[in-house]
């Protein structure tokens, strides 16, 4: 199986053109080798509160589909774990796979999981907006959700039920009052590590901090991740699946856990 995977992602559309930063030395996603991780008992329980009446709405971005936050104050913000300040939360989207057998972009002992949610707020105290902190070293942190298959989950349904109003690349549309945290497993552990975006620019801006615990969805809804496209609308159709980055080599980096 792990040879198809290589095979996959060599020829794989999306990637065929992969883009590596030249002379990158924190690109993402990794294989988090739980042995290799490190604990560190400094690392805070990471601090979350957002406010539901942040959210503006959800669009096909032609990667993936993405729910934008209103990121003009402290409302939606994050705090503690690695990090020294507050981030803000600007969107957050997800990577899949067309089938339950692959899908996330990171992986634990070389497993992988069939989606992974991505959160991603801001630094507003050493940048003034998202797009500058996109190029400013630790500008971005980004908490990794693994999605496995498993229970209905209802608090994602809501969203789910969106999608096909934004089925196009390009494609918007309104989505009020939800709140994030739903999509949080109740388990505080995490790895953190420093890394990159997984797509372009994949600028080595980024404080990854992945859960350890995935949340559970059901088949129906992975579907209906699958039933999205990566065209838009009049274009020849081509299905959005298979949206992650390969694996990058850890090179000089060491993953710290918060836990024993
Ligand atoms: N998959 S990821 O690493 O969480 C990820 C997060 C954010 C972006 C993003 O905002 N790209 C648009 C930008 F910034 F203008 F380039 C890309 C990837
Ligand atoms: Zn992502």
């Amino acid at each position: 199986a792990c040879s198809s995977y290589r095979l996959r992602d060599a020829l794989h559309p999306l990637w065929q053109s992969e883009l590596t930063v030249s002379g990158g030395t924190r690109q993402s996603p990794i294989n988090i080798q739980w042995r290799d991780s490190v604990y560190d008992p400094h690392l805070k329980p990471l601090k979350i509160h957002y406010d539901p009446t942040t959210c503006l709405y959800v669009w096909n971005n032609g990667y993936s589909f993405q729910v934008e936050f209103d990121d003009s104050a402290d409302k939606s913000v994050i705090m503690g774990g690695p990090l020294e300040n507050h981030y803000r939360l600007k969107q957050f989207h997800f990577h899949w796979g067309a089938i339950n057998e692959w899908g996330s972009e990171h992986m634990v002992d070389s497993k992988v999981y069939p989606a992974e949610l991505h959160l991603v707020h801001w630094n507003p105290v050493t940048s003034t907006s998202f797009e500058e902190a996109i190029m400013e070293n630790n500008g971005l942190v980004v908490i990794g959700v693994f999605l496995k298959l498993g229970a209905h989950h209802a608090g994602l349904q809501k969203l789910v039920d969106a999608l096909p109003a934004v089925r196009h690349k390009d494609a918007i549309v309104e989505f009020d009052v939800f709140d994030p945290c739903c999509l949080m497993p109740s388990c505080p552990d995490y790895w953190t590590y420093d890394g990159s975006l997984t797509t372009p620019p994949l600028t080595e801006s980024v404080t990854w901090i992945i859960k350890k615990t995935p949340i559970e969805v059901d088949q129906n809804q992975l579907e209906e991740f699958r039933m999205l496209l990566f065209t838009s609308a009049g274009e020849e159709e081509k299905r959005m699946v298979d949206n992650f980055r390969p694996l990058q080599p850890l090179m000089n980096r060491t993953v710290r856990s918060s836990f024993r």
